[in-house]
């Protein structure tokens, strides 16, 4: 949430700073995971001692973490202040009592469609940007030339974003509408940044698709190649099942009745093909950036026709899905960065619980690895708190734990409830619009949270009819549209000198459901999305 508050100001004064060092920070009311990486992800095999040495001056520099300045926090930690079982009933309770429900929202759409516009110009309607601060922003804009980007100048903080006018990574806020408190990811458009969009959107339970109702650029961003079709099969895939769309800029086309229900005839036989169900599809038309109905339902020429809801009241009523409280933590790390405050010194990891909670005090292990770590501080909106829980995104502080032994990608657990490694599994997966079909060993990008590793269908299982027909066996190709069950084996990056394929933390879907998502890519493409359902070495 963009409020000034002590904890608000000291990440500020942090941003600052990364930002001097041209770092990714993260910034006060949003945090930005997207840090480069700072090793190679899911690798058990320690590379060979020199390159271990500059491996780590490199991945230290990239961390904004200097060797000389490293330092391993060591002191005493305030022990573990609840029984496990115990701060389960207590979080249950907390839970069931609360006004405000937490949700995590990420906000999708092809490139332009105004998703920046639409969030900064509705949190300013919510009172969660300042007056002050949407004239600074306005000016920022105006200055590069880009007024028309005076809205989304909030969202897209960073420097490159600004002088280029493209969101290019994972913004986090906050805000809170009368029944739910926001977790807000804007993700980027672009086709190059998709990758940063998988893992925004991995941790989200709701998404508002965003579509330009402008006259050809809805067909554009609905099209083959374009990204609305594969972003609102990236969010299902990923697990989202409520799915808001947003239809943008109905001022261009003068507020018709007729367009906007197009738009909707033209989604939702595609939508519902996804999977999203009719009744959790809702579609609202809005002009981001004039501000109409996002918060505020009065404008004349819309409401001649449109009867239904604004975009805040749809939001306000989403449904909050059950958390998975009691299975073991499962905390993937979105980012590594250095926490730069009193309350915040040490190393920092930010990411989503995908089940179990976590308390300050407890060791938990990281997997890949031998390591372990205490949770010094976990910070949640921009304040300290003492313990989180399933489906919160969080930032923890850690001791006795080297940062070099923290990786995007890798998961946090109990020490006594390891999350299993996987180099080969079994999958169900649904082929996305392809051009060609898939053949066994073909080359493929395996993306699982933020973990992002070469893999191949070692095996093509069988083609699972959705009609009456069953299913064929050993099948020689894929083609687009069919369900089918895999062998997925990860393989060693080719510029890689280690002939052993990587291993990355997951686990079947049926014993944890966010820890069991995949995404298959293809040059830059999605080729298909799936459950893991079993692992076999
Ligand atoms: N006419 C009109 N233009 C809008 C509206 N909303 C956004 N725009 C314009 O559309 C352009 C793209 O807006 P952004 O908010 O940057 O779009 P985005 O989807 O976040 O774009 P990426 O970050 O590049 O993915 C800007 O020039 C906005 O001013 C609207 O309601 N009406």
């Amino acid at each position: 949430m963009i409020v000034p508050s002590a904890a608000a100001k000291t990440t500020k004064a942090k941003t600052d700073s990364a930002q001097a060092k041209g770092q990714n920070p993260t910034v006060k009311g949003k945090s930005k995971p997207g840090t480069p990486k700072p090793k190679s992800e899911g690798s058990q095999t320690p590379p060979n001692a020199a390159s271990k040495a500059s491996g780590l001056a490199q991945d230290l520099s990239m961390l904004g973490l200097e060797e000389d300045r490293v330092k391993r926090d060591d002191s005493p930690v305030p022990a573990m202040s609840m029984k496990q079982a115990e701060l389960i009933e207590k979080i249950q309770k907390e839970e069931a009592s609360q006004e405000k429900k937490g949700v995590s929202l990420v906000v999708v759409g092809h490139v332009d469609a105004g998703k920046s516009t639409l969030m900064g110009r509705m949190l300013y309607e919510l009172g969660e940007l300042s007056e002050k601060e949407k004239i600074a922003n306005e000016r920022g804009s105006q200055k590069v030339g880009k007024s028309s980007f005076a809205m989304a100048w909030g969202l897209d903080a960073l420097g490159d974003e600004r002088d280029r006018g493209v969101t290019i990574d994972i913004a986090t806020s906050h805000f809170d509408t009368a029944n739910r408190a926001f977790t807000l990811l804007d993700a980027p458009g672009h086709q190059d940044f998709i990758p940063n969009m998988i893992s925004g959107a991995s941790q989200a339970d709701l998404a508002l698709l965003v579509v330009d109702a402008s006259p050809g650029e809805f067909e554009a961003g609905f099209d083959r190649g374009g990204q609305t079709r594969e972003h609102a099969l990236l969010v299902r895939a990923l697990g989202v099942r409520e799915l808001i769309v947003g239809v943008n800029k109905m001022d261009v086309v003068d507020w018709s009745q007729d367009r906007f229900e197009d738009i909707q005839d033209s989604m939702r036989p595609f939508l519902q093909a996804a999977g999203f169900a009719p009744e959790k599809t809702t579609f609202v038309p809005v002009a981001a950036m004039a501000g109409v109905n996002l918060a505020n339902g009065d404008n004349a020429r819309l409401r001649a026709w449109y009867t239904g809801p604004t975009l805040v009241d749809v939001l306000d009523k989403v449904e909050v899905p059950a958390r998975p409280l009691e299975l073991p933590l499962r905390y993937p790390i979105s980012n590594v960065f250095k926490g730069q405050s009193a309350v915040s010194a040490g190393v920092g990891v930010s990411g989503r619980l995908c089940s179990g909670v976590v308390q300050v005090g407890e060791r938990l292990r990281v997997v890949p690895g031998d390591e372990t770590a205490v949770v010094r501080t976990i910070e949640r909106d921009e304040e300290t708190v003492p313990y989180a829980s399933a489906g919160q995104n969080v930032n923890l502080y850690l001791a006795g734990i080297d940062p070099i032994h923290l990786s995007i990608g890798s998961v946090l657990c109990p020490l006594s409830d390891l999350v299993p490694l996987a180099t080969r599994f079994t999958a169900q997966i649904l082929v996305f619009d392809i051009a060609f079909p898939l053949i066994a060993g073909v080359p493929l990008e395996l993306f699982h949270h933020s973990n992002n590793v070469p893999a191949t269908l070692s095996k093509l299982i069988s083609v699972i009819s959705k009609g009456t027909t069953g299913s064929k066996q050993n099948p020689r190709v894929l083609q687009k549209g069919v369900h089918a069950e895999v062998e997925i084996s990860l393989r060693a990056p080719t510029q890689s000198t280690s002939t052993r394929a990587p291993v990355i933390p997951l686990e079947p879907a049926h014993v944890n459901k966010e820890m069991g998502r995949i995404l298959l890519r293809r040059g830059g493409e999605t080729v298909a999305a799936g459950v893991v359902t079993s692992i076999s070495a």
